[in-house]
C-alpha cells in the first residue's frame, strides 16, 4: 500500500477560530485522514503575542510571531488566514497567493473589500482562495450556492448572517434584557468581532451579503452602495409590539434579483418578519439563509453562525477541498476562479435604486402626550401617502408617550421625508425610528 502524503498547514492566527481548527482536526483526525487519503500536520502557528496563555497547547517549535514562517515557507502547502482585519491579513494573503499557495480564510471583511483582487492573484499564480467559513459560520452556504444549487438562478436569498446580533436580539426578546447586558456574554462565547462595531452596526453581515451576492450573481457590490443598518436602535418595546402584531425583529440580509429589469438589490437592516416564516424562528447564535432558486424552489439552511467549533468545521471543510486539490482534483467547476462564467452572470446587471424600495414599515415616534398629536402625525404621514395599518401607544411616567405605528405599503423616499418632517415638530421628541417589514412573498 502506498504511503499517505503529509499535507503541511500553517495557521496565521490562533485565537477563537485558529484554536478550534487545531482542536477539531485532532479530535477527528483518523476519520478525516482516512476520508482525505492524506495526513494533516499543522506545523506552524503564528500569533501576535506569543507569550499569551491559550486553551489549546501547541508544541513550542510550531509557535512564533513571524508570519514568514507560514507565508514564505516552501514546506507549507495550505495557509489558513485566521487573524482577521484588512491590514496585515491583506498583505500576507497577497504574498501567499503570489507564491501560488492555497489560502483558506474566514475573513469576510477582507473578501468583501479585496476579494476581486485576491481571487485574481490566485488565478494568475495557480493557487486557490477558499472561504467557506467567511459566511454564516458552520452553514455550508458557499458550497451550497456554488455547487449544490448550480442548476439555479437566484431570485431571492435572504436571512440572518450575524450570530452576535441574533444572539443579542433573542435574549432581549426572551429575557427582557438590554442590549449591553447581553453583549458581554456574546463576547465570552467568542462570537463577537475584535471590532464589535462590525457586528452591532450590521457591517459584518453586510460583508457576508456582498460575498453571497457575488457568488450568486457575479457582481461585486461596494458597502457604500447598499443599505447597511445595525441593531443599535432596536429596543425591548419594539420587540414587544412586533411580537403582539405577529412579527419578530431580525437583522436581515436581502439579496434580490429582478431578472426582467436585470437589477440587483443587496441590503442589510433590521426588519419585522412574520413569525410564520422559518427564518423568524432562527434564534440565538444560529444563522439562517433562505435561498430561492428558479429550479429547486426555496431551500432554507440553518446552523450556528459563529463560535469556535461551528466556524472551524467550515475551515476544515476548505482544508479538505485544498487537500483534494493538492492531490490533483480540479478546483470547483463553477467557482470564483471561473471569471468568464461570473462576468456572464453579471452582464448588464445594475443595482436597483434604493429609494424605490417599497413595502410596509414600522415607526416608533416619541411624543409629548398632548391633544391633537396623533392627528398631526397622521397629517404629516398622509402628505407622503403613508397610511396607518396599526397604532399602539405606550404612555410614560414623564408625561410623554411612544407611538408605535405600522404602515400600509410605502417606500424608502416617502418614509425618509416623513421622518425628517416629524423630527422637526415641537411635539416630537428626538428622531423617529423606523424598521422595514419584510415579506419574502412580495419580493
Ligand atoms: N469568532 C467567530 O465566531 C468567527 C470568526 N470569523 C473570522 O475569523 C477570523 C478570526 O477570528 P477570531 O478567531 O474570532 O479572532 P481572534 O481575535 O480570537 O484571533 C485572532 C488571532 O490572530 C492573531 N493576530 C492578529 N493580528 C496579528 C498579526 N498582525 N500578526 C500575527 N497574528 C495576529 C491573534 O494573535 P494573539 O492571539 O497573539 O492576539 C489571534 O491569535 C476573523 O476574520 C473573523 O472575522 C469568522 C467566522 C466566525
Ligand atoms: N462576529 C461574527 C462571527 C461569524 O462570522 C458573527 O457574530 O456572526
Amino acid at each position: 500500500m502506498s504511503e499517505k502524503r503529509t499535507i503541511r498547514i500553517g495557521l496565521l492566527g490562533f485565537g477563537v477560530v485558529g484554536q478550534g481548527v487545531w482542536k477539531n482536526i485532532d479530535k477527528n483526525r483518523s476519520a478525516l485522514e482516512y476520508r482525505l487519503g492524506a495526513e494533516l500536520a499543522i506545523t506552524q502557528v503564528v500569533v501576535k503575542d506569543a507569550s499569551k496563555a491559550r486553551e489549546v497547547q501547541v508544541p513550542a517549535e510550531c509557535y512564533s510571531d513571524d508570519p514568514a514562517r507560514v507565508v514564505d515557507n516552501p514546506e507549507i502547502d495550505i495557509v489558513c488566514e485566521l487573524m482577521g482585519g484588512t491590514g496585515k491579513a491583506l498583505e500576507l494573503t497577497r504574498r501567499a497567493l503570489q507564491q501560488g499557495k492555497i489560502v483558506v480564510t474566514a475573513n469576510k471583511a477582507l473578501i468583501c473589500e479585496h476579494g476581486e483582487e485576491l481571487f485574481e492573484i490566485a488565478r494568475q499564480n495557480g493557487g486557490h482562495y477558499f472561504f467557506e467559513a467567511s459566511v454564516a459560520g458552520g452553514i455550508p452556504i458557499i458550497k451550497t450556492i456554488r455547487e449544490a444549487l448550480v442548476a439555479n438562478r437566484f431570485k431571492l436569498i435572504f436571512g440572518i448572517l450575524n450570530g452576535t446580533s441574533n444572539y443579542i436580539l433573542t435574549r432581549m426578546e426572551r429575557e427582557g434584557l438590554s442590549f449591553d447586558a447581553t453583549l458581554g456574554d456574546a463576547r465570552k462565547l467568542g462570537y463577537v468581532e475584535a471590532d464589535e462595531a462590525l457586528d452591532l452596526d450590521g457591517i459584518d453581515a453586510a460583508h457576508k451579503a456582498v460575498i453571497l451576492a457575488y457568488l450568486a450573481h457575479g457582481k461585486w457590490v461596494g458597502l457604500d452602495q447598499i443599505i447597511c443598518e445595525g441593531i443599535r436602535d432596536i429596543t425591548g418595546e419594539d420587540i414587544e409590539i412586533a411580537g403582539q402584531l405577529g412579527y419578530k425583529i431580525k437583522l436581515l440580509a436581502v439579496i434580490a434579483r429582478d431578472f426582467e429589469a436585470n437589477q440587483l438589490s443587496v441590503r442589510l437592516h433590521p426588519a419585522l418578519i412574520s413569525k410564520q416564516e422559518v427564518i423568524a424562528g432562527v434564534d440565538e447564535v444560529y444563522n439562517g439563509v433562505s435561498v430561492t432558486g428558479d429550479v429547486v424552489g426555496t431551500t432554507v439552511l440553518i446552523g450556528r453562525g459563529a463560535g469556535q467549533d461551528a466556524t472551524s468545521s467550515s475551515v476544515i471543510s476548505d482544508i479538505a477541498d485544498a487537500v483534494f486539490m493538492l492531490q490533483g482534483a480540479p478546483a470547483p467547476a463553477i467557482s470564483e476562479e471561473d471569471e468568464a462564467t461570473y462576468q456572464k452572470l453579471a452582464d448588464g446587471l445594475e443595482l436597483a435604486p434604493q429609494d424605490q424600495l417599497a413595502g410596509r414599515y414600522y415607526l416608533r415616534i416619541h411624543v409629548k402626550d398632548e391633544e391633537g398629536v396623533l392627528a398631526k402625525i397622521s397629517d404629516i404621514l398622509a402628505k407622503e401617502h403613508i397610511s396607518f395599518a396599526t397604532v399602539n401607544q405606550k404612555e410614560l411616567e414623564d408625561g410623554t408617550a411612544k407611538l408605535m405605528v405600522t404602515t400600509h405599503k410605502s417606500n424608502e423616499a416617502a418614509i425618509a421625508r416623513a421622518k425628517a418632517v416629524l423630527a422637526a415638530q415641537s411635539s416630537v421628541i428626538g428622531a423617529p425610528v423606523s424598521f422595514r417589514i419584510f415579506d419574502p412573498s412580495k419580493v
